[in-house]
């Protein structure tokens, strides 16, 4: 009897079991005299429960890529995938749902979070009100968020009460209110002093320990970025290298180790300073060792 030849095993797709999945993400602005390539084909995985740093020079395209997985700007090609929402094809009403139940957004100015007229647990209650939950249980949710954030004090105050750390407090409380499976921050302590700075950074990883939210946030503050498992640098509008760091346990110390990001095409973007060193410019020679790969300088070896 004739057989086919089995089909060969499905490859599994790129971040199948991943939270957040950007794949070759490209985003470009255009008006009539300019382009710009903000996000230049970027990969980036991010699995549920971790707490991601997004670090970069100012323009490199972060607040871009937060825009993009907050469901408020859409990518120009390539693949962005949050908890199953295809980011790049969502109608008009999909899109007011992922924005209301699948991402929380803290934006860095505090004021744009909050209303001025509204208090705390006002603000908290409103996008459960929105999303029509219960009294009962939006006002059990609020009470909560504000006693783990900290702010159960600010309960009864408007923002102009408030400090400017218990602010953002209360805007990643209103973030969370309708349990997001991502909270998004875009330099939330960027106006804040170092203090308090680091008591609502502390904020964001109480709600990634205690209520196992998934957190992406934006940072130029290398304090902040130091404290987290995971630092992913940006580099023109590509991920370019991850810190992962691990905490000292019973007999082993901390460690903070750095990698080059490598893209699915096989490209890695070397330093600059390991360029200059050893003066590699546009063509290298690559050879495969039994455990890693050579780079040298295409420079002939005379003599
Ligand atoms: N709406 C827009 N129209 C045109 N260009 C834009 C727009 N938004 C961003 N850009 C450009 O895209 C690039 C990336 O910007 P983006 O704001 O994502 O960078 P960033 O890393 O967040 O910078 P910063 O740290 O200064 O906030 C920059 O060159 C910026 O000028």
């Amino acid at each position: 009897m004739l057989r086919l030849p089995a089909a060969p095993p499905r490859e599994q797709e790129f971040g199948h079991d991943a939270l957040v999945v950007c794949d070759n993400l490209v985003r470009i602005y255009q008006s009539e005299t300019i382009e710009v390539q903000a996000l230049q084909g970027l990969d980036l995985l991010v699995h549920e429960g971790e707490m991601v740093a997004l670090v970069g020079a100012s323009g490199s395209g972060k607040s871009t890529l937060l825009n993009v997985l907050a469901g408020v700007d859409a990518p120009t090609a390539g693949r962005a995938r949050v908890a199953g929402h295809d980011l790049a094809d969502m109608s008009r009403t999909e899109q007011v749902r992922y924005r209301r139940h699948v991402v929380g957004f803290v934006r860095q100015q505090a004021s744009r979070n909050l209303v001025p007229y509204l208090t705390a647990s006002q603000v908290v209650d409103l996008p459960m009100t929105i999303a029509g939950l219960p009294r009962a249980r939006r006002g059990a949710r609020t009470e909560e968020l504000l006693e783990l954030l900290g702010v159960a004090h600010c309960t009864d105050r408007r923002p102009l009460q408030m400090s400017g750390g218990e602010q953002q407090r209360v805007a990643i409380a209103v973030a969370l209110a309708n349990e997001p499976r991502l909270l998004l921050a875009d330099e939330p302590t960027g106006e804040l002093d170092s203090a308090t700075a680091a008591e609502v950074f502390a904020a964001l990883r109480t709600v990634n320990r205690e209520l196992g939210a998934t957190v992406v946030v934006v940072t130029h503050d290398a304090a902040v970025s130091g404290q987290v498992a995971r630092t992913v640098a940006i580099r023109d509008g590509r991920t370019s290298s991850e810190v992962v760091r691990s905490d000292a346990d019973a007999g082993s110390p901390a460690t903070a180790e750095e990698y080059a990001v490598m893209d699915r095409a096989g490209r890695v973007q070397l330093p600059r300073e390991f360029r200059e060193a050893l003066e590699l410019t546009r063509r290298v020679r690559l050879a495969l060792a039994d455990d890693h790969v050579e780079i040298r300088s295409d420079r002939r070896e005379d003599g």
